[in-house]
């Protein structure tokens, strides 16, 4: 018989009841027993989903990230966190630099927060030195397995393993970290002696990294965690996910373990070689079921694809999702108002276990005992595959006729520059912002009330402007140089977009996790993109009719909507990124024909769409790079293209960077005393930069000395006649009582640095 399992399930709750106990708690509304009552009530309801499933699976639930979880787990949460708190308020300290207002505490630096893997989930990094020493604090980890016992769950917990944890996190002094895995591995042993005398049977160990390209020593230490963690009286199922194994597989196949995870939606090139390494005794589990997207899965061919593999494998064969289902929302139930023909083709987290229990019924029963079911799957299969809603004929004509001419500027840079300058006339270090302001309580429920038809159109409006207002208002008597709209009317950079993009449809309830309590509802593409009418124009006409100061137009680029939406698996993301590209283009030239001249594309997530094998790099880049510049070149030469992105680690592609030729790129660098600009100045990057100077993650209130340090420092990297100042982002999870101060002393930075500029 086939062994169903998942790796694991999302743990918001269906309408993200999460969130709302969490914010309850840190605002000091709430005690820490509502919270914990919450959020047992969500895991039982995981378990509840996962009842058809032969394992389900526990420790998948986090008061805010999985890897902050095994910090606390194998006790390395930092030091400053440490104190006589409550363990889960240190936690949320370590997460946040603070925990419930209502706890009396003093406030410390919040942990670096940064991708998880290739996603938009965003974990918090470990932070390790040489004297780093590892203790186990199994209480919480064990009570969920024995909640999950006391519920008749069978239970496999999951850990996310020792080695990606060290690869995860980050030296802080400049130690070795993978020399700590000794200290580490004890402690893993500790825990799974206790799990066995919980009586677990499985545990299902994460090592991601498995699906990266690994140094030697990475896959010394994989080897020398798993010889020691075998002796565990316990059998250990290693998953990998999001990638192939490649160089990897010998390694992950031969590593002494009970059993082997692949993702087979990436890796389906290398099941048969999977098959032949994987030693007789091991299990092989297969991540059949895309854990990454919302398309509902062929079972039909499935079933006949795994049918020889299951005929080899007999009970060894286990199925699954291909990663956790963190990564896409909950309920397709829960979306009564979606397009009834699009929705037939969907399949959320739920409908993906009902999937994976389907094709294991058709392999241990037969496909007589799911007949209905298959037929109704291949019933859906088939609509989407022949609906005329998914090819359009205009905007395939216009991709045969695109040349690469359209994805370049008039003049170069150094023309361009000069045009821009006597047009502007800026002064040096100009201020900017990146481009959303607080989205307040007020904005959310305005736009509430407009979803729920409280609002007509023309009323949501007024309130919007007034936002806009008061963004111009305050942004004047800060003294900005350029301004912008603040983003007001937007639920967020890319939903906001794909909701007036045809191709797209978007979910009432389709959250999915970004980090802590903060959610994202990505918006799904089902077919070819259009822009029916322009998006943005008439907000940034109304912002800039304001103020004489020039208004930025803002919009997000091609390759974040691509990344940061459900893509369509039916053509290559670089050809749906052409087609957004294009959409977004007759966007830019719209607002340069209303007369604004200054237009910012972000690309926030161009950086992390690198696949997460170099050896890929260069051709996603080359395709993510023309379509920046097809969206952004078709501009006069006195139009200022500025970019954003907000991670800048941009040693190993540079030149992509520069190829995008962005007149001004704002990036984020506060955190890296602007030491992320050194490849910048190797480069000789030509452009216009704008450093970010203080970081819009933390509430407190930067010091003019501190911005003036970071600016003097940017200087000693880039000539300062191309220097912005700015935020690292965009401020809207911030409130006006922190932004407003923080941009006065950002402006009296900037005027004290021209002067002594002058002088
Ligand atoms: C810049 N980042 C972004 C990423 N990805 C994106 N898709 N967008 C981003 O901006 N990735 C990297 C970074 C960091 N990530 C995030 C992600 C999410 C947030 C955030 O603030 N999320 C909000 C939800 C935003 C939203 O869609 N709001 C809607 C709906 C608001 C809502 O919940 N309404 C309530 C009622 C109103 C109320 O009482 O408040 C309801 O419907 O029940 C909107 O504004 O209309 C979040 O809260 O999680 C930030 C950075
Ligand atoms: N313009 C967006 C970019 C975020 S990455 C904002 O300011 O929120
Ligand atoms: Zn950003």
């Amino acid at each position: 018989m086939i062994t169903t399992h998942t790796l694991g399930f999302p743990r918001i709750g269906k309408k993200r009841e999460l969130k709302f106990a969490q914010e309850a708690y840190w605002r000091g509304e709430s005690m820490v027993a509502d919270l914990e009552s919450i959020a047992a009530t969500i895991r039982q309801q995981n378990w509840q989903s996962q009842k058809k499933l032969d394992f389900q699976t526990v420790g998948d639930f986090s008061f805010y990230d999985h890897v902050l979880d095994t910090s606390l787990l194998v006790g390395n949460l930092p030091k400053r966190t440490q104190s006589d708190l409550p363990e889960l308020d240190q936690y949320f300290q370590a997460a946040r630099g603070q925990t419930s207002k209502a706890v009396e505490q003093t406030p410390v630096a919040a942990a670096e927060m940064t991708k998880w893997f290739d996603t938009n989930y965003h974990y918090l990094v470990p932070e390790f030195a040489a004297d780093t020493d590892f203790e186990l604090h199994a209480n919480r980890y064990l009570s969920y397995v024995r909640e999950a016992k006391q519920q008749g769950v069978n239970a496999k917990p999951v850990l996310l393993g020792p080695v990606s944890y060290i690869w995860l996190g980050k030296s802080k002094d400049d130690s070795n970290k993978v020399d700590l895995l000794p200290k580490l591995l004890p402690v893993y042993s500790a825990l799974l002696a206790q799990l066995a005398e919980e009586g677990i049977e499985w545990v299902q160990i994460d090592e991601p990294i498995l699906v990266t390209e690994l140094e030697d020593d990475w896959q010394q230490a994989l080897n020398q965690a798993y010889l020691a963690l075998n002796k565990a009286p316990v059998k250990l199922l290693l998953t990998t996910y999001f990638g192939s194994l490649k160089t990897n597989l010998r390694l992950a196949c031969e590593l002494p373990t009970a059993g082997l995870h692949i993702d087979t939606l990436n890796a389906a090139e290398e099941v048969v070689d999977v098959i032949s390494h994987l030693p007789e005794n091991k299990v092989l589990s297969m991540g059949v079921i895309n854990g990454r997207n919302v398309w509902k899965t062929d079972l039909n061919d499935l079933v006949a694809g795994l049918a020889p593999i299951h005929n080899r494998l007999g009970d060894r064969l286990w199925l699954a999702p291909s990663c956790s289902l963190l990564h896409v929302p909950v309920d397709l139930n829960s979306e009564t108002d979606l397009d009834a023909e699009v929705k037939d083709w969907l399949s959320f987290a739920e409908q993906k276990l009902e999937e994976l229990t389907i094709v294991a019924t058709a392999l241990n029963e037969g496909r007589d005992a799911v007949a209905a079911e298959l037929a109704a799957n291949a019933k859906s299969i088939a609509a989407r595959q022949t609906s005329s809603r998914v090819h359009r004929n205009d905007v395939q004509q216009r991709l045969q006729s695109v040349t690469d001419d359209i994805a370049n500027r008039q003049q170069p840079y150094a023309e361009r520059t000069k045009l821009q300058q006597a047009k502007f006339n800026l002064p040096m270090y100009p201020t900017t912002t990146i481009g959303s302001f607080p989205q307040t309580t007020e904005i959310r429920q305005a736009r509430q009330m407009f979803r729920k038809g409280e609002l007509d159109f023309p009323a949501y409006q007024g309130k919007m402007q007034a936002q806009i207002q008061r963004a111009i208002a305050e942004q004047e008597q800060v003294g900005l140089d350029v301004l912008v709209h603040g983003e007001a009317e937007r639920n967020d950079m890319v939903e906001y977009f794909g909701e007036q993009l045809e191709g797209y449809i978007f979910s009432r309830f389709g959250w999915v996790q970004s980090y802590g309590s903060r959610c994202v509802k990505p918006p799904i593409i089902f077919g070819d993109i259009a822009r029916p009418k322009a998006m943005t124009v008439d907000w940034i006409k109304y912002a800039q009719s304001l103020t004489d100061k020039p208004v930025k137009g803002m919009l997000t680029g091609p390759v974040t909507m691509l990344n940061w939406s459900f893509v369509r698996d039916d053509q290559p993301r670089s050809a749906t990124c052409l087609q957004l590209a294009l959409a977004i283009r007759d966007e830019v030239q719209d607002l340069e024909k209303a007369g604004v001249n200054i237009i910012q594309i972000d690309e926030a997530a161009l950086r992390e769409g690198l696949p997460l094998r170099r050896a890929e790099w260069q051709d996603y880049l080359n395709w993510a790079v023309r379509c920046f510049r097809i969206t952004a070149n078709g501009v006069e030469n006195e139009t200022q293209i500025h970019t954003h992105m907000c991670y800048s680690e941009f040693n190993d592609i540079i030149e992509s960077i520069a190829a995008m030729d962005a007149d001004v790129i704002t990036i984020e660098t506060s955190r890296s005393d602007m030491e992320l600009l050194d490849v910048f100045n190797a480069f000789s990057y030509p452009n216009e930069i704008g450093p970010g100077v203080y970081d819009i993650h933390s509430p407190n209130i930067p010091k003019v000395e501190y911005i003036k340090s970071l600016m003097e420092k940017a200087a000693q990297r880039i000539p300062a006649e191309r220097l912005w100042v700015n935020p690292d982002c965009g401020l809207k999870t911030r409130q006006w009582a922190e932004v407003k101060p923080a941009l006065q002393t950002m402006v009296e930075a900037a005027k004290q640095l021209r002067q002594q500029h002058v002088a």
